[in-house]
């Protein structure tokens, strides 16, 4: 059976929701993990297709295949992807930022801000998503996902929202994460890879239609505020059309810059670029 993962935070509600209750049919053995640790088994073959962070995906392009027209994005302020700072940004510099073990991509988007928006040089330090004991022992602490969403709920520390800078920096909008295929799954499920685009496509139609009842799924799972619910899934977009793919690409180059990447990358869609 079709391994397929699941990012195991609230931003991919809407899309999986179906998929869980069976609005949407798809026969599939589900794997919810982290980010970092759905990109490390989809890298030792546990999983056949899953969304990884996008920069995961440009490190072993050759890996995989990208299923087209989805991803985990943001035009602009992302709400999720938060840098919590015990001082002003300006006053980082030389200064060490504990980022989580859960996130690649943000991981690489903070270091391009930092480097390329700010021009400031500090130290990163990979930690638990914990932001009390991460502001403990540095000066700054990136958070991802509902790590973010909670923190930034229950605490009044200033933070900065990667999206946001991305955006002002760039003009464009942000990919984090990208659905890939392994290779290998490729060669002989032609079909059953057809009709998993499908499912996707038909479980954030009815994710969209259905807003209400995903909303009140999320108030029962988690302690936010309805608010805060509903305008995170008005933030978070699924797109990967043309624009967004440019916008990736833009993101993979500066990785490239400051040495976050072993080579240039470029997305290779499954049906599009085959
Ligand atoms: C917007 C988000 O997108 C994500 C960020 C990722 C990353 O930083 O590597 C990977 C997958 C997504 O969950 C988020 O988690 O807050």
């Amino acid at each position: 059976m079709l391994r397929l993962g699941q990012v195991d935070y609230l931003n991919v509600l809407p899309i999986y929701h179906a998929f869980s209750s069976g609005a949407v049919p798809l026969e599939a053995e589900l794997v919810a993990g982290v980010p970092s640790v759905l990109n490390q088994k989809f890298l030792t073959g546990e999983l056949d297709i899953t969304p990884i962070s996008s920069i995961a995906y440009a490190r072993q392009p050759e890996s995989a295949w990208v299923l087209p027209d989805i991803s985990i994005s943001a035009d602009g302020a992302v709400e999720s992807i938060l840098l919590f700072l015990r001082c002003p940004v300006e006053e980082l510099a030389g200064k060490r930022i504990a980022v989580t073990t859960s996130s690649a991509t943000s991981v690489i988007l903070l270091r391009i801000l930092m480097n390329c928006y700010y021009g400031i040089s500090c130290s990163y330090h990979p930690a638990r998503p914990d932001l009390k004991e991460m502001l403990e022992q540095y000066e700054g602490a990136l958070l991802i996902g509902d790590d973010a969403l909670i923190a930034r709920e229950q605490s009044s520390i200033p933070y900065l929202d990667l999206g946001a800078l991305w955006k002002e920096m760039t003009g464009l909008p942000m990919v984090y994460a990208l659905w890939v295929i392994r290779r290998e799954y490729v060669a002989w499920n032609q079909r059953e890879i057809s009709r998993v685009v499908e499912a996707f496509r038909e479980s954030r139609r009815w994710g969209l239609t259905n807003r209400d009842e995903v909303i009140r799924t999320a108030i029962r799972r988690y302690p936010l505020p309805e608010a805060v619910l509903k305008n995170y899934f008005e933030t978070i977009r699924y797109d990967l059309d043309d624009s967004y793919r440019q916008a990736v690409e833009v993101f993979f180059d500066y990785a490239l810059q400051v040495g976050a990447l072993p080579a240039p990358a470029r997305l290779k869609v499954w049906g599009v670029d085959e």
